[in-house]
């Protein structure tokens, strides 16, 4: 049996633009959901949300079918976290909070066998397909992308190397925590976190890298692509559903508001 090919990794590596979604939503049923949308990936974010390894585990599988490749954004920077998303057969993971080359050395070790990193051997699991994968020992590396997290004033002084380290596929800006860190919490449209940005783009790119970010206001994503972002998440699951619940609600507010007062006063009538 072969090894599955990650379209995505290829994908960055042609640079060719990925547009995707981020979900918090937790369930197989939300990624099945998700997965005709036509996204290019979709963030299974396991950081800011109750998603556990079973429940990345039945988005995987809802996701597999389709041409949305998932992404996994582990919850830290550690080997275990890494070891068990893989093994479930995630090709690719998205590691948060990366201030310096050592750090990403550390995610990429996570991700890599020995001699060359420090993942756990297992011999059948999700990933080589319970066993009827040949030699995937010596070849997960090659279809394995390691995203690499930058959210903090330490990651913006030390882009130029966190993108060097050998083994990192991408960088993705975090434009949320990096505003906090640099002063400017909620704010990641101020200039000073608009100048990080760029300047984490310049290092990014003057290391031979692709970088990606997530931008849920559509001008924010449309100037990311305009500056040459190869990977932009331009919305997120919750994001969609909250604000389109919130107007479609709004939307028939004033028909029952106006019903309710029309009981109103013929209850005050009779
Ligand atoms: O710093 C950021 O921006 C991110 O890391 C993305 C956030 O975690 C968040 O917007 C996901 O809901």
């Amino acid at each position: 049996m072969q090894l599955p090919r990650n379209a995505f990794k290829h994908a960055l590596e042609e640079r060719r633009l990925q547009i995707g979604l981020w979900s918090q939503l937790t369930t197989g049923l939300a990624a099945e959901l998700l997965a005709r949308a036509g996204f290019d990936w979709i963030v299974i974010d396991t950081e800011h949300s109750p998603t556990e390894v079973p429940a990345v585990l039945h988005q995987l599988q809802a996701l597999a079918p389709s041409e949305s490749s998932p992404v996994v954004r582990v919850a830290w920077n550690d080997p275990v976290l890494i070891k068990r998303i893989l093994d479930i057969g995630a090709q690719t993971v998205l590691v948060p909070f990366i201030e310096t080359a050592e750090d990403a050395e550390k995610a990429v070790a996570a991700t890599r066998y020995p001699p060359l990193g420090i993942r756990g051997v297992a011999t059948s699991h999700r990933a080589n397909q319970f066993g009827r994968i040949d030699n995937y020992l010596h070849i997960a590396a090659g279809e394995i992308c390691v995203l690499v997290q930058i959210e903090t004033r330490r990651g913006l002084e030390n882009a130029a190397a966190i993108a060097s380290v050998a083994g990192v596929d991408g960088v993705f800006v975090g434009p949320s925590d990096l505003s906090g860190s640099l002063g400017h919490l909620g704010d990641p449209n101020h200039p000073e976190v608009r100048e990080a940005v760029a300047a984490i783009h310049a290092a990014v790119g003057g290391a031979g890298k692709p970088i990606g970010t997530l931008a849920p206001v559509e001008e924010d994503a449309r100037r990311y692509i305009d500056m040459g972002f190869t990977f932009v998440a331009v919305g997120s699951d919750v994001g969609v559903l909250a604000r389109h619940t919130d107007a479609l609600a709004r939307s028939f507010a004033g028909a029952r508001d106006r019903q309710h007062a029309r009981f109103a006063e013929t209850d005050r009538a009779s």
